[in-house]
């Protein structure tokens, strides 16, 4: 994918925010104080109760629970999507050591002396290596993360000068990792295509050669959370998106109704949730839901998310099933590998991206 020719922008200084943590500052630069809707406390949205839950989805269930519950699990599965975008899986199948090791690996990455993080560096307007994405201009606000995005698969989305050597078993387990999850992606999507009514692999089939790319996000302890996002409101640009993440304090949240939501972390569960390519296929019916992280004041966080989406050629429309008369056709047909390079070219910004599909239906 050709990203957007990096000499072309001007992005200003972007400090890096493990290195401005250890001053211990009380305040933070102006460049991450966001404006007052946007702000986690003050925001437009309410706060969810701390009750509100998203729906946990047990996989054993669903493949070997035998008639009865398989049945009750994929209508929970069924309603998780349609009403929430996001659920937990829980008896994935994913070693929780491999999850541990995994995780283990990303902390001592980010660990690591800023020097030598740099020999991975991501170039302005793309989306590999240690830095920052979605930065397209000098007066945007940033994010208080840290970063380091990698493309898995197929083999040619690869650049393995950006793939750390550093720790010495990074590069290995990032493999057996994202092995295992392309495995559950996989067996999620048949899942998700029976919950609609769907042929199992009609959405395996139809991707051809998935692209897997694998982002780990960062967030060092923060002393104003309340003035900053640890990563902007986005919806995600795949079909599929599986995360891991940290026991620790809550920085997921997701927007249900007029409210945020808190992910609250189980532990060996993994987050899914519904990428943009499935609400565009099911017209709307399987919703991208609009999420972001916060940070937090005396704490760190890392999420380690993987996204799942279809080989680059694929055309994507509305499949034929999600429209009639009571439900008119709401995206156009395009080709992914250009949203995709329309994705990565534009900062995250709520559902922004996915005008790029939408049909203005007049009403
Ligand atoms: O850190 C998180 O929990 C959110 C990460 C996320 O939404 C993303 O990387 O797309
Ligand atoms: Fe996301």
């Amino acid at each position: 994918m050709s990203p957007v020719a990096s000499s072309s922008l001007k992005v200003g200084h972007l400090d890096d925010v493990q290195e401005l943590r250890k001053y211990r500052p009380t305040a933070v630069p102006e460049r991450y104080v966001r404006e007052g809707a946007e702000r986690p406390t003050v925001s437009a949205l309410g706060e969810a109760p701390a009750s509100m839950q998203i729906p946990v989805i047990d996989l054993w269930k669903l493949a070997h629970g035998g008639p009865y519950r398989a049945r009750k699990e994929l209508e929970k599965l069924s309603v998780a999507c349609e009403d929430w975008g996001f659920f937990q899986v829980v008896n994935h199948g994913i070693d929780s050591v491999l999850l541990e090791r995994m995780q283990r690996v990303s902390e001592e990455f980010f660990m690591l002396p800023l020097e030598e993080k740099e020999k991975y560096p991501m170039a302005p307007g793309t989306l590999q290596g240690y830095g920052h994405a979605f930065v397209f201009s000098e007066d945007q606000k940033l994010d208080w993360c840290n970063m380091l995005a990698l493309g898995v698969e197929p083999p040619f989305i690869r650049n393995p000068k950006l793939w750390p050597t550093n720790p010495p078993k990074f590069r290995e387990t990032l493999e057996a990792y994202s092995a295992n999850v392309r495995k559950l992606s996989q067996a999620l999507l048949r899942f998700i295509a029976m919950s609609l009514g769907l042929k199992p692999q009609k959405f395996n089939k139809m991707f051809g050669t998935a692209v897997q790319a694998v982002r780990m996000n960062y967030y060092p302890p923060c002393p104003r959370p309340d003035l900053v996002l640890g990563l902007s409101s986005h919806s995600d640009g795949s079909a599929l998106t599986v995360l891991q993440q940290s026991m620790g304090p809550v920085g997921l949240q997701i927007v249900k109704g007029k409210t945020w939501v808190p992910i609250h972390p189980i532990r060996n569960a993994l987050v899914i949730n519904i990428g943009d390519t499935i609400e565009v296929l099911t017209n709307g019916r399987y919703k991208s839901v609009e999420h972001r992280a916060v940070t937090n004041k005396d704490r760190d966080r890392l999420s380690i998310v993987t996204f799942y989406a279809p080989s680059y050629e694929i055309e994507l429309g509305p499949l034929p099933e999600f429209v009639d008369k009571n439900h008119p056709r709401m995206y156009r047909r395009y080709n992914h590998g250009e949203y995709s390079r329309h994705y990565i070219n534009n900062k995250l910004d709520g559902k922004r991206s996915l005008e790029f599909a939408k049909i203005q239906n007049k009403s």
